[in-house]
């Protein structure tokens, strides 16, 4: 199994930004539970961030010749309103998740539309960070 982990804007800032939606854990923490879930599980994982949404786009396509078996994403703030990185995630045609750490849908009206998970298989929000290893965990079981 090959997945690979995109997050979008800011979340390198997890665990300084508004602890109260995401936590204390820092993205470095983060990274490193999943590292460890994926040796467990002989996952063959890579991490990637990026605050511009091109470079999300460019690492999306490059799945095309690296080939992955599922893409889990968090894409930050461009979840809003990156039509551009939906396209992209449309295109994928392996499993694709989308997590949020925070429950959308508690928050603020404009956090409530996702306009990428509907090209996504399957959507978690608001299970805190652990929301990335539940979702390794649906693609081992
Ligand atoms: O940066 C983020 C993080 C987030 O994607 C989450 O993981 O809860 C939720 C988004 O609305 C926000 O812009």
């Amino acid at each position: 199994m090959k997945a690979l982990i995109v997050n979008g804007a800011n979340i390198n800032f997890i665990g300084l930004r508004d602890k109260s939606q995401y936590g204390s854990l820092s993205y470095k923490d983060i990274r490193n539970n999943i590292y460890e879930f994926c040796i467990e599980h002989s996952i063959e994982v890579e991490l990637f961030q990026s605050n511009c949404e091109g470079k999300i786009i460019d690492k999306l396509q490059s799945t095309y010749i690296d080939h992955v078996d599922a893409v889990i994403i968090n894409p930050g703030a461009f979840t809003h309103y990156s039509y551009a990185i939906r396209d992209a995630l449309e295109m994928l045609e392996c499993k694709k998740i989308e997590v949020h750490i925070s429950n959308l849908f508690k928050r603020e009206k404009f956090r409530h539309r996702s306009v990428t998970a509907d090209a996504c298989d399957a959507f978690i929000s608001g299970f805190g960070s652990e929301g990335y290893i539940m979702a390794l965990k649906y693609l081992v079981d």
